[in-house]
């Protein structure tokens, strides 16, 4: 039920590892399809949700868009153009992330990125977020680990479609200071077979850091279970609807959806108790009922 090691990162005015409520991250990701009105509305349903944190990412395309994909056309609701110019129109400015950004700050919310290139991280340093998330596709980057770790701020790695020894040098370069992992797999959606629930504690075991899961399954069940395993973050896709238009949105969860799996997670982790064995008030009356010879706690 709790990762191996007793490490906790801090977090904007949070400590997260093991022993405190799971962190639930809001993934807004590129589901607000260019429009800071649809972030501002994913924020406000990840505060409603009772989440700690919404996430975006962070991108230059003409970076670390894959030059092999760059000239197919794609149809996007603002016509038809190249997968590299779809993938400039869909990043923010940095007037657009201040707005987003205190937008979150007024809702109780923690927010940050995934940069997925260096000029993406020196981006995000100008709004002093939290922490950086690297995503599971970035964990063999080593220069754009190395930006990361250099901005001395806490990180989050995911770990999806990667070999422990991908982990290991990631880690390495990284450091384990101020890092959690996150156990992913990067199948979207994510059958049941490939969760591999388990891995929460292999990386807790191997790197003594405390970890977390990034989700990509339909559902809520896994996300819930990891948690039970000793996951002290939970990241999950958000949408406002998953008929939207965009790659992300059908495999991300909807507000009644986010709003249950926080609520679901609250419940199991109050139910984790201490592990110290006692009779509890609520079973004095049915001890007396049930086992007459015994005498009730409140007269031994
Ligand atoms: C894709 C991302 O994360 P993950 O690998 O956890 O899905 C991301 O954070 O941008």
């Amino acid at each position: 039920m709790q990762s191996t090691s007793e490490r906790r990162v801090p977090i904007g005015d949070r400590l997260v590892g093991p022993n405190t409520p799971a962190y639930v991250i809001g993934e807004i990701g590129i589901n607000h399809n260019a429009e800071v009105a649809i972030a501002r509305a994913l924020i406000d349903v990840a505060a409603e949700a009772g989440c700690d944190a919404v996430k975006f990412q962070k991108r230059t395309p003409s970076i670390c868009v894959p030059v092999d994909q760059r000239e197919r056309i794609r149809s996007t609701p603002w016509g038809d153009m190249t997968y590299l110019e779809y993938k400039e129109r869909m990043e923010f400015d940095a007037d657009a992330y201040a707005a987003i950004g205190r937008h979150a700050t007024a809702r109780g919310l923690d927010w940050f990125a995934s940069p997925w290139d260096i000029p993406s991280v020196e981006f995000l340093e100008q709004f002093d977020v939290v922490c950086h998330k690297v995503a599971s596709a970035s964990i063999t980057d080593v220069p754009l680990l190395e930006a990361i770790r250099d901005t001395g701020r806490p990180v989050i790695l995911s770990t999806g479609m990667s070999t422990l020894d991908e982990i290991d040098r990631a880690v390495d370069v990284v450091g384990s200071e101020r890092l959690i992992l996150l156990h992913t797999t990067s199948t979207y959606p994510c059958p049941p077979e490939e969760a591999n629930l388990l891995g929460i504690r292999t990386l807790g075991e191997r790197y003594g850091v405390p970890v977390g899961y990034s989700g990509h399954e339909r559902g809520l069940q896994i996300s819930v279970a990891a948690v039970a395993m000793g996951a002290c973050v939970v990241e999950r896709h958000i949408t406002l609807d998953r008929t939207m238009w965009g790659s992300d949105h059908a495999a991300s969860l909807e507000p009644q959806g986010l709003r249950q799996l926080v609520r679901d997670i609250r419940v199991v982790e109050t139910a984790f108790g201490d592990g110290v064995m006692r009779v509890y008030p609520g079973e004095e009356e049915p001890r007396r009922r049930l086992r007459p010879d015994v005498e009730t706690l409140t007269s031994a």
